[in-house]
Parts: structure tokens; C-alpha cells; sequence
């Protein structure tokens, strides 16, 4: 029997989902953060999802992209990206923008497109998947492993957030310091199993967060360990920090901003350097790959346009000995399926992925997704292998509707400013 997998239907459902306190060197995460689920519908009934940034700047271009796939087959993924290559972007987006206080580097009109069409082409898998009987790994060549292997993503953090502001409340406890942050790093060993930890940092003085560094491998001996201020160091202070951390670090991420100073201080301390700010588009690969600048991409399927160029970023790395792992930012269970996926189908895969999932107590899968041992089992269920609960999504989607928009974009200075009022970012380096 054939089926038509034409596109009759997008829906496109921004939600607001619970965040922790979790401290960065811009801020504080928001109670709520945006994200947004993406339902493509084909003329014989399937449904596939995707979830992608769900901040104002997406959602403009997810609209329309919405709109011009109706009509077209599901498995048109070159089509996909051709159309969304067509979405106009405006140009007050773009310029002199940061997305997230650089955190997610560059901010251009290319990779604000590619951010939502991979939302799209997650989608447009998981219902071909379901339509085929295929799980997405397989659409993707078929995996080389049965579970991917994620790290615990530490943060400082408050225990909640400031007195007044409507939230959820969490279980963590606060973690301020190093005591705190080994404390955190139990828990996310004992509930998860995983055995790698990556600590959030640029948010106290290198010292500080040196010391909560030498806490956990003294906790923990012989677990990779990785620390990342999101650029919020100058050179010295990076050569610093890595001097004092190199032989107990798997790598340090992105300790400074650029691919000049991360070249400097590669070249002095010979300790690897990750990235997910220096390198977060193709176009920035060759001239950091030439001047040895980052040893570890840390690939991000939402920015780097889906599952099958994370795939040929990926070769690309595997060409020039470069790592690849996974970089995360708060995100859900469709996301966290889509990583693993991917991940399942990258060889050489040696260092464990990020991820924020542990952090989100909200989600929209009838059923959350498990780590045993720190791994996520690979699904071979048709398509992503998970199911999207609609009331789950319709209660995140109202909370959205009722913001007065105040949480509607990721703002971690404006939610550092309710604890802080005369807060404002820290100019660049912070140290
Ligand atoms: O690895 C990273 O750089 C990140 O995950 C960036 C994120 O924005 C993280 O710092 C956060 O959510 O606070
Ligand atoms: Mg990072």
C-alpha cells in the first residue's frame, strides 16, 4: 500500500517550561523558559514532532516556514531547507545581536533560519519514521551504538528562585560553592549514573571555581571532568586556570572568547579546548581548524540545522581529528531523542554529550526518557521512538498564552536583575 506523506498540516505550539535557578556569567536562568513543539501532519494521518528555540526571533520565521511546507512530501528534506533559505529574516535580528550573551556565538540570519528548520526536519523524520516503520537512526544510516553516553551538567546554582517570583520548586538545593557543587554532582551520579561532570563556571572568580574543580576530582577520581565560563576569561587567566586544572581536566570549553585567543592558549598549555561558541557554523570551521583552535566541537543540532548536518559536521571533525560531542541548552524530551539518535550514528563519538534534560522537571513525552549508567537507550520504535502527551503541551502552551511577555525570550540578565537590580552583563573578559 502506498501512503501519501504529502504535509496537510503544521502546528506550531510555543510553550513556557519550568527552569532551576541555574547561575551563567550573563545571569540567572528565568523560572520559565520558551521553547517551541513542531507538528507536521501528512495527508494519511502521521504526526511528527520537533522542538526548537521558541524565543520571539524563531517563532517569526517558524510561521511562515510553517505555512510554505504545506503541500510538500514529508521526506523533502533538501526542500525543507531550501524553502527555509527563502524566509526573510529581519535585519534588526541580526545585527549587533547576541543570542543568549553570546553563548550560542554568532548570531546570523543563516543560522536563526537553520535553528528552526531543524525543528522541521526532527519533525518530518519522526513522522516518516512512524510512516515507514524506521526509527530515525535507521533513516539516518543506522546506528553504531546501542546508548549514547551523556555528562552531568552542573551549575552553580541558587536554591530557589528570589522570593516573589512564580516558579516551580526543585530538589537540588542550592550550590554556591564547592562543597555544593560535589553535593550536586552525588546526586546527578546517584539518580543518573552518569560519570562525567561539566561545570557551568565564568559565574564566580577562576579561583573559586578552580577549587570546586580539585573538589570533584578528588570526589570522583579518574571521571572526566569538564569546565566551561562560556568565554568569560582572558587569555592569561585561561593559561592560568588551565595550568592549575590541566591534568585532571578532559578539556577545558570555551575558557575565552574567539578563535585567535583559544588558538593562544591551546598552543601554551596544550590542554583541549571545546567549543560551542567559537565554532558553531560551518563557515567558522576552516580557519579555526587551521589555526589548531579547538580540539572538541561541541555540536548543537538546533543551531547547526538538524540531525543530518550535525551528521557531516561531524565528518568533517572526524577528517581533521578534531572531536565531536554534543553541546545543550534547556531543552525537552523530543529534543533529547532527536540528540540521541544522531549521536547513535556518529562514529568515534569519545566524549559524553551535554545535556540540560536532568534540569527540566516538565515535559511533554507521556513518559520522560531515562538515563542508566549516564546513557540513553538508542530507540529502534518507529521515528523518534517517544510519544508527545497533547495535555502536557496544551497546560505549557496556556502558561505561555498568560505570560504578559516578560518570559516569552530567554533573558538571564533580567532574571538576575530581580535578585540584583543594578546588574548588567559583564563586559567580556569578566577575568
Ligand atoms: O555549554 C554551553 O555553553 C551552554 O550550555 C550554554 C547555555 O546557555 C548554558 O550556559 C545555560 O543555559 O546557562
Ligand atoms: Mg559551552
Amino acid at each position: 500500500m502506498t501512503r501519501d506523506l504529502t504535509i496537510t498540516e503544521v502546528r506550531l505550539t510555543p510553550i513556557l517550561v519550568a527552569d532551576p535557578p541555574l547561575l551563567n556569567t550573563s545571569g540567572v536562568h528565568q523560572p520559565y523558559t520558551p521553547r517551541l513543539i513542531v507538528e507536521v501532519v501528512t495527508a494519511d494521518g502521521t504526526s511528527g514532532f520537533g522542538e526548537t528555540y521558541g524565543d520571539g526571533k524563531y517563532l517569526e520565521l517558524a510561521r511562515p516556514l510553517g505555512e510554505m511546507l504545506v503541500g510538500r512530501q514529508v521526506s523533502d528534506l533538501g526542500g525543507l531547507f531550501a524553502l527555509a533559505d527563502e524566509v526573510a529574516v529581519d535585519r534588526a535580528r541580526v545585527e549587533n545581536q547576541l543570542d543568549v550573551g553570546g553563548q550560542r556565538g554568532v548570531q546570523s540570519a543563516d543560522k536563526l533560519r537553520l535553528s528552526v528548520a531543524s525543528g522541521f526536519e526532527v519533525a518530518c523524520l519522526d513522522a516518516l519514521g512512524k510512516a515507514l516503520g524506521l526509527p530515525v537512526h535507521a533513516l539516518l544510516g543506522g546506528k553504531v551504538r546501542d546508548a549514547v553516553e551523556y555528562s552531568a551538567y552542573l551549575f552553580y546554582k541558587w536554591a530557589d528562585h528570589p522570593e516573589g517570583v512564580t516558579c516551580e520548586k526543585d530538589d537540588w538545593g542550592a550550590a554556591v560553592d564547592p562543597a555544593g557543587i560535589v553535593e550536586q554532582a552525588r546526586k546527578f551520579k546517584e539518580r543518573y549514573g552518569f560519570t562525567s561532570f561539566k561545570l557551568k563556571g565564568g559565574v564566580f572568580p577562576p579561583d573559586e571555581e578552580i577549587a570546586a574543580v580539585r573538589a570533584l576530582a578528588e570526589a570522583f577520581p579518574g571521571h572526566p571532568l569538564r569546565l566551561d565560563p562560556n568565554g568569560a576569561w582572558s587569555v592569561e587567566t585561561s593559561i592560568k586556570v588551565a595550568d592549575a586544572l590541566g591534568e585532571v581536566l578532559e578539556y577545558l570549553e570555551d575558557p575565552t572568547l574567539g578563535t585567535r585567543a583559544m588558538a593562544d592558549v591551546y598552543v601554551r598549555t596544550g590542554v583541549p579546548l571545546a567549543t560551542n561558541m567559537c565554532v558553531t557554523t560551518f563557515a567558522e570551521i576552516k580557519e579555526a581548524f587551521t589555526r589548531n583552535a579547538v580540539q572538541v566541537v561541541l555540536s548543537d543540532h538546533h543551531y547547526w540545522g538538524g540531525l543530518r548536518n550535525t551528521q557531516q559536521l561531524a565528518a568533517i571533525c572526524r577528517t581533521f581529528g578534531v572531536g565531536v560531542s554534543m553541546h545543550s541548552n534547556t531543552h525537552l524530551g523530543i529534543s533529547l531523542a532527536a540528540m540521541t539518535h544522531v549521536a547513535a550514528t556518529v562514529p568515534g563519538l569519545h566524549h559524553a554529550c551535554d545535556s540540560h534534560y536532568p534540569w527540566q522537571s516538565e515535559d511533554v513525552l507521556t513518559e520522560r526518557l531515562t538515563f542508566e549508567g549516564g546513557r540513553v537507550a538508542v530507540s529502534d520504535a518507529p521515528g523518534l521512538g517517544v510519544e508527545v502527551d497533547r495535555e502536557k503541551v496544551e497546560f505549557l502552551h496556556r502558561r505561555w498564552l498568560e505570560d504578559d511577555g516578560s518570559l516569552r525570550d530567554r533573558d538571564d540578565a533580567a532574571a538576575m536583575r530581580v535578585a540584583d537590580p543594578g546588574w548588567v552583563p559583564p563586559a567580556v573578559p569578566r577575568w
